[in-house]
């Protein structure tokens, strides 16, 4: 059928036991917890307190297409446990075009294999896809069982070369690099610390390179023999845990703890002694941890601090490798001078304030908020700017204090999460005249309504609940789960927060639209869809917008990448798949993703529950409406998690 691609997934054959028949004959005992969507994917509800979360809080539930709980379940319990979800990832992001999870520098075309172009007779032995029919069958296709059978074996012979091959000179090079800032890094530390650092680097290289080798992803990689040999660089990344990430609050009125700087009295709670708290500690970051963690090179003001790359530091070893440093870090948090907080979850507030819609005094509307990363970190400019430090020494001045400065109105749809964000913003030791600012809301962000004082708001965050791909190196939970469904799933909801974020800003403010998800469906193609006849002329309602790029003077030297013009789509079909015959199952013969072309060619095949034309991407206007200014944060780049912004803004 034109218009139909098949994404043909290889088998592992140890991970491709279907536990669905023994699941199916023992219903009910083997029972999940998983929230299952009904499209063997699963969204999660929870956010794991950094502001990045993948939520799917409020998104459309799509658990009625899914037939009875305990086949929900089987399908959830085979998903988790089948490997299918790394390896569905890995296939999506594949046959995705330059530009969405790889730079066109980064592809290396030249990935032919012989095996595969024995046997995959309309694979065109790039590892990228071949259209002749409109059907793509990357392997697989038109192969007999035993043809299959005997390639898996094949495969997981080469499994072990293949490995070396592909993923270990990217290692060997990244130790190289580690090495030689571990040993610049180390001058400053004195010898004792080359010592210490040495051993500690070597610990804990040893652990990361062991992890990763072993990471289910790397070996899905490993298994697809080449296929994806242009994704080395993401997988690897991916395979490895999220380097630690924190940065020191910007103006900061509340008690230091004594144990952080030596010269705060315990009474005091006036800005200067945080600000002599902030520079004690940096000063014992620099002296006593500069193997570990070290200011980020394309932050000037020195307030954000990372792993350095050759300690392999984070959250899950922090203890292990330093419990000092762990302990200093945890006064600092619960002092309020510092916050952990990943360098995706930062860019939409440094966005908004790089292009001037942020600042002392600003109004801003984060709608939905909860942990309140991005709250938190909003207040800390609109309470009083980091520029005007003068202002900040002497503490928050009366004017601002009152109704006329700025404010934070921090919304989320779900009570009890709004619970935990008002319970995070009081722990965040700031003081209580810069908390009081923050005004907490509980409505669906797609009907907040308008404010009945009829001003429009100078920012407003729109950090929506999302698939949450981005986020894999720091929760194991989300990758064997994963589906191009979730995403698919989450379009709707997010194109209509979105449309209401757009109504809410005044005319002259700003929308960043952001999600830690690296799926263009519910970034580019939400943004797309959202701008869609409200550029260039007056659209709907009067308003006309445009996308800004990325403002050039903030954080110079940090690589982020342009937002997609073009990208695929593709279903995962559980019920044309393993699902349909049990007997069939350890072939996975209909395992699969679908790519559609377009909207109609999808809907004449029958996909049903999460499908709407905007998810496809109209190329011409995708060039027209800037859609390139949105940002990507690929994990290869800065070693960190995935993330997408677009700062819109309102032009009348
Ligand atoms: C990605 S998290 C936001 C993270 C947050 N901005 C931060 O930086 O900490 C998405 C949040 O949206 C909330 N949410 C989900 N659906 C919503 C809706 N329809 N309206 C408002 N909030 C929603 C979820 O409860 C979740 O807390």
């Amino acid at each position: 059928m034109k218009g139909r691609r098949r994404e043909r997934i290889d088998g592992n054959d140890s991970s491709d036991k279907n536990p669905l028949s023994s699941a199916r004959k023992g219903k009910g005992s083997s029972s999940s917890s998983i929230n299952n969507n009904g499209n063997g994917s699963r969204r999660k509800d929870g956010d794991n307190g950094n502001g990045n979360g993948n939520v799917g809080g409020g998104g459309r539930n799509s658990n009625d297409d899914g037939g009875s709980r305990a086949d929900r379940d089987a399908r959830s319990l085979w998903h988790r446990k089948s490997g299918i979800g790394h390896r569905l990832f890995l296939s999506y992001y594949g046959m995705q075009p330059p530009g969405v999870v790889v730079e066109c520098c980064d592809i290396n075309y030249d990935t032919k294999t012989t095996e595969g172009k024995d046997d995959d007779a309309d694979a065109d032995g790039n590892g990228m896809m071949s259209a002749n029919d409109g059907i793509v069958r990357c392997s697989g296709g038109g192969m007999s069982r035993a043809a299959k059978r005997r390639r898996r074996q094949r495969e997981k012979g080469s499994a072990a070369t293949a490995g070396q091959h592909a993923a270990v000179p990217f290692h060997e090079k990244r130790s190289r690099e580690a090495n030689e800032i571990c040993h610049a890094s180390s001058v400053i530390g004195g010898s004792v610390a080359i010592i210490d650092a040495t051993a500690r680097r070597r610990r804990a290289n040893d652990r990361t390179m062991d992890d990763a080798s072993r990471h289910s992803l790397h070996m899905a990689y490993v298994a697809s023999n080449g296929r994806y040999a242009h994704l080395s660089h993401f997988v690897d990344a991916l395979s490895r845990p999220l380097p630690l990430t924190f940065r020191f609050r910007e103006c900061v009125t509340t008690t230091p703890s004594s144990s952080i700087s030596s010269s705060t009295s315990s009474s005091s709670s006036s800005s200067s002694s945080s600000s002599s708290a902030v520079d004690d500690m940096k000063r014992r970051l620099r002296e006593e941890y500069t193997d570990l963690v070290m200011p980020a090179h394309f932050d000037q003001s020195s307030n954000i601090y990372q792993s350095t790359p050759n300690s392999s530091l984070c959250r899950y070893n922090l203890g292990a490798l330093s419990p000092k440093l762990r302990e200093l870090i945890v006064e600092g948090s619960t002092s309020g001078i510092l916050a952990r907080q990943e360098l995706g979850s930062m860019l939409p507030v440094i966005g908004l304030r790089g292009v001037g819609a942020l600042g002392s005094g600003s109004r801003v509307l984060d709608l939905c908020a909860s942990p309140g990363s991005k709250t938190l970190q909003t207040l800390e400019i609109v309470a009083a700017d980091g520029d005007d430090l003068d202002e900040c020494d002497r503490g928050i001045s009366d004017r601002r204090r009152g109704r006329g400065g700025g404010r934070v109105i921090a919304n989320d749809v779900h009570p009890g999460r709004l619970d935990s964000l008002r319970e995070a913003v009081s722990r965040s030791g700031m003081s209580s005249s810069v908390t009081a600012r923050v005004t907490y809301t509980n409505y669906d962000a797609s009907s907040f309504p308008s404010p009945k004082s009829g001003r429009l708001f100078d920012a407003v965050i729109c950090d929506v609940p999302c698939g949450g791909d981005g986020t894999i190196r720091k929760d194991v939970h989300v990758l064997p789960m994963w589906s191009p469904n979730i995403s698919n799933s989450m379009h709707v909801l997010q194109l209509r927060i979105l449309q209401r974020a757009l109504q809410l800003v005044k005319v002259g403010g700003v929308v960043c639209y952001s999600t830690c998800s690296m799926n263009p469906i519910e970034n580019e193609a939400v943004v797309a869809a959202a701008l869609r006849g409200r550029t260039g002329f007056v659209g709907v309602g009067g308003a006309m917008y445009e996308l800004l790029e990325w403002p050039s003077g903030s954080l110079p030297g940090f690589v982020l990448r342009p937002g997609a013009r073009d990208w695929k789509v593709a279903f995962y079909d559980h019920d044309g798949g393993a699902w349909k015959n049990d007997e069939d199952a350890d072939d996975n013969d209909d395992d699969g993703l679908t790519f559609f072309d377009d909207y109609v060619s999808a809907s004449a095949a029958g996909v049903v529950g999460d499908i709407s034309p905007s998810f496809w991407p109209n190329r011409a206007e995708n060039g027209n409406l800037g859609l390139h200014r949105c940002v990507r944060l690929l994990p290869q780049d800065q070693d960190s998690g995935g993330f997408f912004l677009g700062l819109i803004k309102r032009c009348c």
